[in-house]
C-alpha cells in the first residue's frame, strides 16, 4: 500500500495530456464479447478498472493482448462462465458483463457490482430492460442470474435517466430479434462512443446521444478497430486543478480534450472570473490577478454539470470569495471528501444533498484519505494548493481512474511522489 505526498503552494504551468475515457473504456471492453472476431481498442487508459475487466474477459476464455494504449480482444473462444464474485466487485462497470453476455450467450451469472460508494446505486432499470427483452432475471445470494430462450426487441422507458442502464440495454439488444427503443435514455458522450463501436461492429443503432435510441437487432457482429474518446472527467479535473494553481502570466494547457463535452464546467469557471479558452482539442487556463467569485452548482445528467466533477470543483470553490452552494441531484450523498477538506481548514457545511462552502480559505496540508475516486482527485487538488505537505491514502480509488497521475503532475512542475506505507501506517488505516 502506498500514499501520495504532495507539496502544496507550487504554481503549476505547462501542458497536461488527457487519456482515453474510463467510462467509455469500461463499456467498450465488455462490448467486444458480442463480436465474432477480434476487436482492437485504441487509446485505452492504463488504469486498474481496465486491467480488472481484461482479467475478467480472460476468465471467460477471451484472448487479450495489451500494447501501448492498444488492446486487442479476441472473443472467439469466450464461454458463458459464471462470474458470481471476485473481481466483479472491484468496479462498477462489471455490470456491463450482464448485458454483453446475455446478448451473446442468452445467459449470464454476474455478481453485484462494486465501484465508488456514493450512497445506494440500484440497478433496477438495467434489470427492467433485460426483462423487457425477454430475459428471466433473479438475484441469488448477491449474484444476478439472467437467462433467455430468445431476446426480442421491446420498447423500454427508463424511469431514471441512467448511463449504465442505457448502455447495458444497448449491449443486450444489438443481437436481439427486432427493434428495441430506449426512451428517456441518457445522453452522455460515453453512450455515443459505445454506439459508435457497436455500429462499426455491424450493429444498427440510431439516436445515441439523444433521449430516444432505436436499435434494430442483427444476426451477428464482427471485429473492428475503434479509438476511445478522451476522458472528459479527467480533463475537467485537470482544468480545475489548473485554475487552482496557475499564477498570473502563466498558462496550463489541457491537451487531447473535446471542449464541447465540458461546456457546463467551462461556463461555471468563466462565471468565477477564470480566464479560460478553448480550441479544437485543448482547454487553456491563463493565470490572472482577478478575484475568484463564488458560484452555485447543481449536478445534472449530461449536458448538465457532471456529478463526477462536483468533488474536485468544491476544492476550487474554497479559494473563491463568498458563499457557494453545491447540490448533487444524482448522488445526494457524494460528500465524503468534505470531512477531509474541513480537516484541511476549509469552511464547509453539508445539509442533505447540499454542501455550502464559505470562502476564501487557505487550506492547510495534512493527512487525508480518499473514500472514492473523485474524492481522491479533489484531495489531490487540495494538497497542491494547501500550505505545507499533504499525505493522501486510499490511492486504490484514484488508480481506478487516473492514468499516470504522478508523472502528469510532475510535468506541470508539481512536487509529488508515492511512498510505501509503513506497517504501523497500514495498521492505523485499518483501525480508522
Ligand atoms: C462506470 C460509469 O460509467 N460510471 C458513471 C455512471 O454510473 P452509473 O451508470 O452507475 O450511474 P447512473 O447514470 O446509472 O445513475 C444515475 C442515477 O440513477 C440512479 N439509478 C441508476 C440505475 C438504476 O437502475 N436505478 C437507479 O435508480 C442512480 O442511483 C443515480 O442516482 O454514471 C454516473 C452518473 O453520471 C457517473 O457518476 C459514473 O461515473
Ligand atoms: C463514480 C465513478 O465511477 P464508478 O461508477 O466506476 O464507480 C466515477 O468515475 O466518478
Amino acid at each position: 500500500m502506498e500514499k501520495l505526498v504532495l507539496e502544496g503552494g507550487i504554481p503549476l504551468k505547462g501542458t497536461i495530456r488527457v487519456s482515453g475515457a474510463k467510462n467509455s473504456a469500461v463499456a467498450l471492453i465488455p462490448a467486444t464479447i458480442l463480436a465474432s472476431s477480434p476487436v482492437t481498442l485504441e487509446g485505452v487508459p492504463s488504469i486498474s478498472d481496465v486491467q480488472t475487466l481484461c482479467d475478467l474477459l480472460e476468465e471467460i476464455g477471451g484472448q487479450v493482448e495489451v500494447s501501448d494504449e492498444k488492446i486487442m480482444i479476441d472473443p472467439t473462444n469466450m464461454v458463458a462462465m459464471p462470474l458470481p464474485s471476485g473481481k466483479v466487485k472491484k468496479l462498477r462497470a462489471s455490470y456491463y458483463l450482464m448485458g454483453a453476455m446475455l446478448g451473446r450467450f442468452k445467459q449470464a451469472v454476474i455478481g453485484l457490482p462494486g465501484g465508488c460508494y456514493l450512497g445506494p446505486r440500484p440497478i433496477d432499470q438495467h434489470i427492467k430492460g433485460f426483462e423487457a427483452l425477454g430475459a428471466k432475471v433473479t438475484n441469488e445470494q448477491g449474484a444476478i442470474y439472467l437467462r433467455a430462450e430468445e431476446l426480442k426487441g421491446a420498447r423500454i422507458y427508463l424511469d431514471v435517466v441512467s448511463v449504465g442502464a442505457t448502455i447495458n440495454i444497448m449491449l443486450a439488444a444489438v443481437l436481439a430479434n427486432g427493434r428495441t427503443v430506449i426512451e428517456n435514455a441518457a445522453k452522455e458522450p460515453e453512450i455515443v462512443d459505445v454506439a459508435t463501436l457497436l455500429t462499426s461492429m455491424g450493429a444498427k443503432i440510431k439516436g445515441a446521444g439523444t433521449d430516444v435510441i432505436r436499435i434494430d437487432g442483427v444476426e451477428s457482429l464482427s471485429g473492428c478497430t475503434h479509438t476511445i474518446i478522451p476522458d472528459r472527467i479527467e480533463a475537467g479535473t485537470y482544468t480545475i486543478l489548473a485554475a487552482a494553481t496557475v499564477q498570473e502570466g502563466d498558462k496550463v494547457i489541457v491537451d487531447n480534450v473535446i471542449p464541447h463535452h465540458l461546456e457546463s464546467l467551462i461556463a461555471k469557471m468563466r462565471e468565477m472570473n477564470i480566464d479560460i479558452d478553448t480550441n479544437d482539442d485543448q482547454i487553456i487556463v491563463s493565470g490572472s490577478n482577478k478575484e475568484l467569485k463564488s458560484v452555485d452548482i447543481k449536478t445534472l445528467v449530461y449536458p448538465g454539470f457532471p456529478t463526477d466533477l462536483q468533488q474536485p470543483f468544491s476544492v476550487l470553490l474554497t479559494k473563491a470569495n463568498g458563499t457557494a452552494v453545491i447540490t448533487d441531484t444524482i448522488y445526494g450523498a457524494r460528500f465524503k471528501h468534505i470531512d477531509e477538506l474541513r480537516r484541511m481548514s476549509a469552511t464547509i457545511k453539508v445539509e442533505g444533498s447540499t454542501a455550502i462552502i464559505s470562502g476564501p480559505s487557505q487550506l492547510q496540508g495534512g493527512r487525508v484519505k480518499a473514500s472514492d475516486l473523485r474524492a481522491g482527485a479533489a484531495l489531490v487538488i487540495a494538497g497542491l494548493i494547501a500550505e505545507g505537505k499533504t499525505e493522501l491514502t486510499g490511492l486504490e480509488h484514484v488508480d481506478r481512474g487516473y492514468e499516470d497521475l504522478v508523472e502528469k503532475l510532475l510535468g506541470l512542475g508539481a512536487n509529488v511522489w508515492r511512498v510505501q506505507l509503513t506497517k504501523q501506517e497500514v495498521e492505523q488505516l485499518k483501525n480508522a
